[in-house]
């Protein structure tokens, strides 16, 4: 069996070594341009067009959990990837513990009011706050998959009311679901704590507007744990100044990296993180990875395929 692999920042000879131990019949390469040699599997991130293109492949791994800049790239060039090639991506493979991290500390920093005591401390006030409820603190979570859920379970173990909305109904205990358009404007209206973590795709493009935003509770918080043009960064500003939003914290951005000239880099109610929300763990993703091809070698349907027509 041969693989190819190709990430623009990864350790390539690691992942070779560390994916050989686990595939021990396999030969993998990092992929060079120019290289056109026969391959059944490709390892990617952002590969380039000719890398995919005209090859015979089993299947392709991303080497992320959102596949949308792949697919981006297969808008433009469809011949890259024919649909008879199934595409998967890293479902949680230590992602899902990582967004736990990340939401929670942020959650129990708005909820604790850390924020704004750090404001009265710039002031050197000594005054103490009112306490909010967890009743008032529901957590609304845009998108309930691999990654939405387990937010969803952890903030739930912190006692806060937790609803979610995505495509489909789920049926989770003590979770309020909302599926669908129809039912966004109710899911929004009982959020305090807006959390992002739906896929890149032309319905969720622009996703958290103005419209959007004016729909929830005053003083609600956004946390955009999924990519930057879900938000229309404008409108999240006019919102923040507006009052309507007490603050934001944002891990993508619609230009990565943020450029100097951006009015979020100094906004006093906005903090921000570089794209790290979540990131790939090589262990957890070699092993994933490795009993992925063995499951499709052996005939299996492996879970983790992307709906390249549905788009995530
Ligand atoms: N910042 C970071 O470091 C990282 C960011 N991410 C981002 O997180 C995203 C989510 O990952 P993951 O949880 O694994 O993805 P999943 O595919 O498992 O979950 C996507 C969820 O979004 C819902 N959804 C999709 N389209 C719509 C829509 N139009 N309306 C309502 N709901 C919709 C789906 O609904 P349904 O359940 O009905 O299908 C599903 O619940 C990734 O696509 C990626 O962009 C991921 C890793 C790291
Ligand atoms: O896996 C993803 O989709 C990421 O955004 C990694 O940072």
């Amino acid at each position: 069996m041969e693989i190819i692999f190709y990430h623009p920042t990864f350790d390539t000879p690691y992942w070779i070594a560390e994916l050989s131990k686990k595939l021990p019949g396999a030969r993998i390469r990092g992929w060079e341009r120019g290289d056109n040699a026969p391959a059944d599997y490709a390892l990617v991130w952002h590969p380039p067009v000719e890398m995919l293109q005209g090859r015979a492949l089993k299947a392709v791994f991303a080497l992320g959990a959102g596949v949308d800049s792949i697919l981006s790239k297969l808008k433009a060039n469809p011949e890259m990837l024919p649909l008879s090639i199934p595409l998967f991506r890293l479902e949680d493979t230590g992602m899902g513990i990582q967004m736990q991290e990340y939401a929670v500390s942020q959650v129990l920093h708005w909820f604790r009011r850390f924020d704004d005591y750090q404001a009265l401390q710039r002031e050197s006030t000594w005054q103490p706050l009112a306490d909010y409820t967890h009743d008032e603190f529901t957590i609304g979570i845009m998108g309930a998959g691999v990654l939405g859920s387990k937010v969803a379970e952890s903030l739930l173990a912190w006692g806060f009311p937790v609803r979610v909305w995505s495509r489909s109904r789920k049926s989770w205990p003590q979770v309020t679901s909302f599926a669908g358009d129809a039912e966004l404007g109710e899911f929004l209206r009982g959020t305090r704590v807006l959390i992002n973590l739906l896929p890149n795709t032309a319905e969720t493009v622009g996703i958290i507007n103005a419209s959007l935003l004016e729909q929830l509770q005053d003083n609600s918080y956004v946390l955009n744990l999924a990519r930057g043009v879900h938000v229309v960064e404008n409108d999240l500003l006019a919102a923040l100044d507006s009052g309507k939003l007490k603050a934001a914290m944002l891990d993508v951005f619609s230009r990565e990296p943020l450029p100097k000239e951006s009015p979020l880099w100094l906004h006093p109610r906005v903090t921000m993180t570089p794209h790290v929300a979540a990131v790939t763990r090589p262990q957890e993703a070699i092993a994933y990875i490795a009993q992925t091809i063995t499951q499709l070698e052996r005939g299996e349907t492996p879970s983790g395929q992307v709906d390249r027509v549905r788009g995530y």
